[in-house]
């Protein structure tokens, strides 16, 4: 199998039809024409009240290197029999587009644009498919990370999903995104090394098994090790693993550093108790009580409800696979397009499902917050040339229910779409991780708590401006006509 190109690129990490539509555009000469595509998803995941946004670094990784290679190149003639002119084409491949988007640990909202790319219409087209692949994915993460972390609060979260994640590149950038989301470590020690995420780990079941006995094999971490947190579940958590874990922390006194225990099986309220008894009893109260086996933030509450007695919660599976909500759902649709006569023209998706209907015109998304609380009352999705900001009072509607409405005033409209290329170039500076991850903090704590509650938070407003409601009535009412005519 071949499938190491000393030359492999991510340009062919697209849809093959992205590609026939380039074609069609390319040979009909349309392919410059200016575009507008916006990037959304429809629906919260997990019905969260918020997301968190992320996937930026590695959009603008992806976009620093839009080259068609000689492979990729080959492979598109050769096997997907593409004509020559169009191969020398893409050979001049070039991005030139701008690009705005929400920024890493920012959070958002379904039914805004959350990235926005403007440029040549074949172009815009080509990303689509990474560009959602990667914004879909680790919002996901980040948001479920961030749900997690709320149930944990001041505790620490580890995660522990590598082994689970739908493969590598899922466990690297998932672990970057639940990083952002809330996650203070993480057992991946590649994600540790290009990242710089802290990295945190105990020992498995296997060191116990080799030794086939807690007691040699605590002692044998315990003389290579400084940091010790023995995993004691391997045979009998009470009988055998924490008691040989005190035993070892005891002759090895100082030279070790007895940070702890993990229970990784069995009723983890009861167990824990037990164990914070025993670990007391045996003057070790620091030494803290780590958990993990299938956590996710519904079994953390429960088990905090039951006053169980945990410090630190690892978190593998449910949180890299987003076990009950699998994909976002994010979708990318053309909202203003250039004219026969070079004039932009907005564009509309209709479906018979109502939410299915997308928003024409290139839009920018407000965050709306109270000058004296700095809580935000919601997001006002205007058309480009509008800006709250000149308003006294801002009229804010829902768009679908138009009666339920408030006028806020005193207020700050923020933009969420900041610019990331100006035609090609790069002309944002991407913040240090740390940066973003004290971000998302900051704006999950400026959230009103009715939209954090873990179930069935408040739903948050996401509005159209006037002109945008507006816009869009005229313009389904347009296309209707023109359906009738036919
Ligand atoms: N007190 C508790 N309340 C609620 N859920 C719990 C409690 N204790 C453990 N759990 C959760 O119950 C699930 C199943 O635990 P169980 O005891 O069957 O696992 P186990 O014995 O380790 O089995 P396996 O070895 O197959 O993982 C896990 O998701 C675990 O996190
Ligand atoms: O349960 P998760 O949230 O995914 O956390 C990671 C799990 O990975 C390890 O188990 P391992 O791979 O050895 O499997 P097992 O515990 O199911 O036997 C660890 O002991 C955790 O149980
Ligand atoms: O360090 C750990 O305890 C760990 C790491 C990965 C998966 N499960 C546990």
């Amino acid at each position: 199998m071949n499938y190491n190109y000393p030359d492999d690129s991510l340009m062919l990490h697209t849809d093959l039809y992205q590609i026939n539509m380039m074609k069609t555009y390319w040979e009909l000469e349309r392919a410059n024409r200016h575009a507008v595509f916006e990037c959304y998803f429809r629906s919260m995941p997990f019905k969260n009240g918020y997301a968190v946004f992320a996937g930026l670094e590695r959009l603008i990784d992806y976009f620093e290197n839009l080259r068609f290679t000689a492979s990729d190149l080959a492979y598109l003639k050769e096997v997907e029999e593409y004509p020559e002119d169009f191969i020398a084409y893409l050979a001049d491949f070039k991005f030139e587009c701008t690009v705005r988007s929400a920024v890493e640990g920012e959070l958002v909202y379904n039914n805004e644009p959350i990235v926005q790319i403007e440029g040549p219409l074949a172009q815009c087209q080509l990303v689509e498919t990474a560009l959602l692949n990667i914004i879909n994915y680790q919002t996901l993460i980040a948001t479920k990370a961030a749900r997690i972390k709320s149930v944990v609060g001041d505790e620490l979260l580890m995660e522990f999903g590598s082994r689970r994640a739908q493969e590598m590149d899922a466990a690297i950038w998932g672990t970057r995104a639940a990083y952002i989301g809330g996650c203070d470590s993480t057992s991946n020690v590649r994600a540790g090394k290009i990242f710089g995420i802290p990295t945190s780990g105990t020992h498995a079941h296997s060191l116990v098994q080799s030794y086939i006995d807690d007691y040699k094999a605590f002692k044998a971490y315990a003389e290579t090790h400084r940091d010790c947190v023995f995993l004691v579940d391997t045979y009998d958590t009470l009988k055998s693993g924490v008691p040989n874990a005190i035993k070892v922390a005891n002759e090895m006194g100082d030279k070790i550093n007895f940070m702890g225990v993990r229970i990784d099986s069995g009723d983890m309220a009861y167990i824990s108790k037990k164990v914070r008894k025993q670990l007391d009893e045996a003057g070790y109260p620091e030494a803290k009580i780590y958990a993990s086996n299938d956590l996710d933030e519904a079994t953390i509450l429960n088990l905090k409800m039951q006053h169980a007695k945990i410090d630190v919660w690892g978190v593998g599976t449910k949180l890299i696979t987003a076990f009950d909500q699998p994909a976002l759902g994010a979708v990318y649709k053309l909202v203003s397009i250039e004219d026969d006569s070079g004039q932009m023209v907005d564009t509309i998706k209709l479906s018979n499902n109502a939410e299915k209907v997308s928003t024409p015109g290139k839009k920018q998304v407000w965050r709306i917050t109270q000058k004296e609380t700095q809580k935000s009352e919601g997001d006002y999705i205007a058309l480009w040339d509008e800006n709250p900001n000149d308003l006294e009072e801002l009229f804010m509607f829902h768009p679908v229910h138009t009666y339920i409405n408030k006028t806020v005033v005193n207020f700050e409209a923020r933009p969420i779409l900041q610019d990331i290329y100006h035609d090609g170039q790069l002309i944002y500076t991407l913040p240090a991780l740390e940066e973003i991850k004290k971000v998302a903090n900051q704006n999950h704590d400026n959230l009103w708590e009715e939209y954090k509650r873990d179930l069935n938070p408040q739903l948050y407003p996401v509005d159209l401006s006037q002109a945008a409601y507006d816009n869009k009535m005229k313009i389904i009412d347009q296309v209707r006509k023109k359906v009738k005519e036919l």
